[in-house]
């Protein structure tokens, strides 16, 4: 087996990727959809068309020199302008794809487009779904269950909210089945950092918004009204990114659709938002959330946060390769070594639609393997993995 540390880094440009995929056939349709999404002005047009040029040119231009975070991409993408998009990590370059989305959109400017979330229709609509009522009707029977049962209940919704994800609707084929039997379920270590110590500080590091927010919403709900937590810090991204991640505005708007919700969903709305309001519930959008590195170069602020929680629970692909390092890992590396510079307990809640992968044996692996079905890449397995 390889050393863990020599494993590549995912880039862009491997022919039959799936990361090749996103940059060839998901960024080129986002552009259109975003342009199409909102009554652009001719300006913001033109720059989202211009955008689209670059991306189907496949040449990386770097960030207008007025940009408020223009010196920090200089130095982060130092030697990569001029060059093929394709040609970076992949990570980088997706990264750096959504931060382009939003200085064509006028999402930094001066002008009217400031603050607009170019992804809002889309987050919108969902929110405002049938689904989601069913969803939220569906709790009230939920609080019926026995307890454990309820607790397996919040921990599984939690999980498989990740499915909603509408960057990955884009070019998903859409309607896979989930496949129930978890690649990896570490539920039980879960629990015990929860249980079997004083309750303290959790922190959820959250990924979409809609569908995935709601039953984050409801974990955490759980987690503080069963007292497994003292508090929580959820982190959300501090402005759009890779379409339906979670801002500080989307969890208002979650929290406003709980509360307004009759029967079970108000309450935990109702309890959640008073939380909130008596700090017990914390909100945090730290500028690393949306940047194109690794956990394991989080500023030492991030850290320390991470470090006083007695266990964070990441939700997410994007966050599980952000966690685990955006590598082709031999798939048998464990966890926790790849975790080892995280400052505490961490949990990874994750539906698989990327190739990085650590933790799963031999065996596992060629069972999965052997039902032919593109199951790192889809979203039909799920996975809890984590480390105390
Ligand atoms: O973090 P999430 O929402 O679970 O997934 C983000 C995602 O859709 O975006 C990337 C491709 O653009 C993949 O890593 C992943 O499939």
């Amino acid at each position: 087996m390889p050393e863990a540390t020599d494993a590549p880094v995912i880039m862009g440009n491997v022919p039959g990727s799936y990361a090749l995929s996103v940059f060839r056939e998901r960024h080129p349709v986002l552009v259109r959809q975003v342009r199409d999404a909102l009554p652009y002005s001719l300006d913001r047009l033109r720059a989202l068309d211009r955008l689209l040029d670059e991306v189907v040119r496949d040449v990386m231009e770097p960030l207008d020199g007025s940009a408020h975070d223009h010196a920090a991409w200089a130095r982060w993408g130092q030697g990569r302008f001029g060059g093929r998009w394709v040609d970076v990590p992949f990570l980088w370059g997706e990264s750096y794809f959504y931060r382009k989305l939003l200085e064509a959109t006028g999402y930094f400017g001066d002008g009217p487009w400031r603050g607009v979330d170019p992804f809002g229709p889309v987050k919108q609509a969902e929110l405002r779904s049938a689904a989601v009522d069913d969803e939220l009707t569906a709790l009230d029977h939920a609080a019926t269950l026995p307890e454990h049962e309820q607790a397996a209940g919040v921990l599984l919704g939690s999980l498989w909210g990740n499915r909603a994800d509408l960057s990955h609707a884009i070019t998903a084929s859409g309607g896979r089945d989930r496949v129930t039997d978890l690649v990896v379920d570490d539920s039980a270590l879960l629990w015990s950092l929860l249980r079997d110590r004083p309750p303290g500080k959790v922190c959820l590091v959250a990924d979409n918004a809609g569908r995935e927010l709601l039953p984050d919403l409801v974990l955490i709900d759980h987690l503080l009204d069963r007292g497994l937590a003292a508090e929580v810090v959820l982190h959300v991204k501090p402005y759009p990114y890779f379409v339906s991640d979670a801002t500080p505005a989307d969890v208002a708007e979650s929290l406003r659709r709980l509360a307004a919700a009759p029967g079970q969903a108000g309450k935990v709305g109702g309890r959640l938002w008073r939380a909130m309001g008596a700090g017990r519930l914390a909100l945090r959008a730290h500028p690393f959330s949306c940047a194109p590195l690794p956990y394991s170069d989080m500023p030492d602020d991030l850290r320390g946060d991470f470090a006083s929680a007695s266990l964070t629970i990441t939700k997410g692909d994007l966050n599980y390769r952000r966690l685990a390092g955006d590598r082709f890992w031999p798939p048998a590396t464990p966890f926790a070594e790849v975790t080892a510079y995280f400052p505490g307990p961490v949990v990874a809640l994750r539906t698989l639609k990327s190739d990085v992968l650590v933790g799963v044996g031999e065996r596992e692996l060629a069972a999965l393997d052997a039902t032919g079905s593109p199951w790192r890449t889809t979203g039909t397995h799920a996975m809890i993995q984590g480390r105390a």
